[in-house]
């Protein structure tokens, strides 16, 4: 069996009383199937006999297994349903899990749309899974031995026929498998791709319409549904033709089985029942065959759900919790890092420290390496070597890295809902109207702010940021870019105000205009990973002016 569908299979184990159940009911509904089946069929004999007598004992067997088949269908479509949905809503918050562990330093190399493509179809593709699969293919095996050792209680020469044709037909999709592995892996990836692009498209619509990009995306979205459909079609011209060759089979088993029963069962009246049992074997192998249709998409989705849920984190867990300074300073000791194995150094080796109560910014030219060190200190990634200390302790070894380092991103996003709820992310018992006033935002925090913040302008996104990390109290404060978005005046403004915020914290800024960093009370340069100089800004202007002059 392949790995990921018997990781899958594994997860039912957390369920096994609705895998029970389903498996109860399809077992009890087949059984009793069969044994309506085989009570007409003797009661069909006993007519052919001339022993009419409708309501005997059979007769109400008769009835009575019929009902039973009937309530155990309507039992099995509920618990089937019952375990499915238990086991995608536990796979659901997996995949979750495994986002949140793998992001936002990288996303295994996927894009988010084929995360969504990962949580959404291709979980919901695993439902055939959990409610039509496992449970049906024991079920199918025991009916298929029930109804042939009783056919060989009659005469073994009875299977003659059905067993091997019965194994032909399960024959069908294992010869078909390669290609039916083929189609699946290129349904879902090209499912994830035109949901990527969708995703991608949606969120780019802004860029798209300035751009007059329309027309070409629109190509683009064509491309990849055409590509989706042929996909669709590749896959049902297969499932098709392993239809149409398991009837085939299916109806040259039943002739050859009513040819059998004639010429083996000399008794008329026991002719009805030898045809269904020995019969029996052909209907759970063309229901395990119909199964076993989907195996190549169920393959292809599970696996891509294996491979995300079992990516590993990008870094391990906190060990050895320490306690961690109540007035913490900040200090990168020795730092070095690389984002992939055989790329370069991004940071070689670099020092230095922010204390409790002063603001540090850290400046450099584009690349220097400077948004690197603020993922470093939210433990994105960890170090290479040297290692990075908050209020004494490494970071490794502090339990909730988020209690103690808070940071207005230079991305800000936005849930939509109100500006409230955003504020409160990190702290939902937060004072929003005080980080609101800090933050030199005068609104109403009731005030809806749309997906990612549409409604409202970059300068108020960027101060809803501002408050929603002032709200955590957090005591290491991180800014990034947090106030390029504004205009001179409010920029001073809320600098101002962030500079009385940094009385009780360790706040280490990244900007790009002088009139920022000149409220630093200490500047780190770096330059191509490295600290190439440091001090009080009237120590380091000339290098500084140098610096923005290049720029700008
Ligand atoms: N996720 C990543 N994977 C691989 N390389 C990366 C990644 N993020 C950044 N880099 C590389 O690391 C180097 C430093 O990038 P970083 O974003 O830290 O620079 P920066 O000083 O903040 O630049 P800027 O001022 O333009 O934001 C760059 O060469 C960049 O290409």
């Amino acid at each position: 069996m392949n790995p990921s569908i018997r990781w899958l299979a594994g997860a039912v184990g957390a369920h096994r009383r609705a895998f029970v159940s389903t498996l109860a009911a399809n077992l009890l509904g087949q059984l009793a199937a069969l044994g309506a089946a085989v009570t007409g069929a003797w009661l069909a004999g006993r007519a052919i006999a001339g022993h009419i007598a409708p309501l005997d004992l059979a007769g109400a067997l008769l009835g009575s297994l019929v009902v039973v088949a009937t309530l155990a269908a309507w039992w099995e479509t509920y618990v089937a349903h019952d375990l499915a949905y238990l086991v995608l809503a536990r796979l659901r918050g997996q995949v979750y899990d495994a986002v949140a562990r793998i992001t936002p330093a990288r996303l295994l190399g996927r894009r988010s749309g084929d995360l969504s493509a990962a949580a959404l179809s291709d979980i919901e593709t695993l439902e055939w899974l959990f409610a039509h699969t496992l449970a049906q293919l024991i079920t199918a095996g025991t009916v298929l031995t029930a109804g042939s050792v009783a056919a060989a209680m009659i005469d073994p020469l009875l299977l003659t026929v059905s067993l091997p044709l019965a194994a032909c037909v399960l024959a069908v999709p294992l010869w078909l498998r390669k290609a039916s592995r083929r189609h699946g892996d290129e349904l879902r990836a090209a499912t994830a791709e035109l949901t990527a692009d969708v995703v991608d498209t949606v969120q780019g619509m802004r860029e798209l319409t300035a751009f007059r990009a329309l027309e070409s995306r629109r190509d683009l979205l064509a491309r990849k549904t055409r590509r989706l459909a042929r996909a669709h079609a590749a896959n049902a011209a297969r499932g098709g033709l392993e239809a149409a060759l398991t009837d085939l089979l299916l109806a040259v088993a039943a002739a050859g089985t009513l040819l059998l029963v004639v010429t083996v069962i000399r008794t008329p009246a026991d002719a009805p029942v030898a045809m269904v049992l020995a019969a029996g074997s052909l209907g759970p192998a063309a229901q395990v065959a119909l199964l076993l249709k989907e195996y190549g998409t169920l393959r292809a989705a599970a696996d891509r759900v294996r491979t995300l849920v079992t990516a590993p984190a990008n870094v391990p867990p906190p060990r050895d919790a320490r306690e961690v300074a109540t007035q913490p300073d900040v200090i990168f000791e020795d730092v070095r890092f690389r984002y992939t194995q055989d790329g370069p150094d991004v940071l070689c080796g670099v020092s230095f420290r922010i204390p409790y109560g002063r603001t540090v910014a850290l400046v450099g030219a584009s690349g220097a390496g400077k948004s690197t060190c603020v993922s470093l200190l939210l433990r994105h990634w960890d170090p290479d070597d040297g290692r990075i200390l908050v209020g004494g302790v490494p970071l490794p070894n502090i339990a909730e890295p988020h209690r103690h380092v808070t940071v207005v991103p230079q991305d800000v996003h936005l849930f939509a809902g109100t500006i409230g709820q955003n504020v409160r992310l990190g702290a939902p018992d937060a004072d929003v109207a005080g980080a609101l006033r800090t933050a030199q935002l005068t609104v109403d925090p009731e005030l809806p702010v749309g997906e990612r913040g549409v409604t409202l302008s970059g300068g108020q996104r960027a101060r809803v940021a501002v408050a929603r990390a002032l709200a955590t109290r957090a005591p290491v404060l991180v800014l990034d870019e947090a106030v390029a978005n504004l205009d001179p005046d409010n920029e001073a403004r809320l600098t101002e105000e962030l500079q009385r915020a940094a009385a009780g914290r360790a706040t280490l800024v990244i900007a790009h205009r002088l009139s920022t960093i000149r409220q630093a009370d200490h500047i780190v340069l770096l330059e191509e990973g490295r600290v190439a100089a440091e001090g009080p800004y009237d120590q380091l202007s000339e290098r500084l002016s140098q610096l923005f002059a290049a720029q700008s």
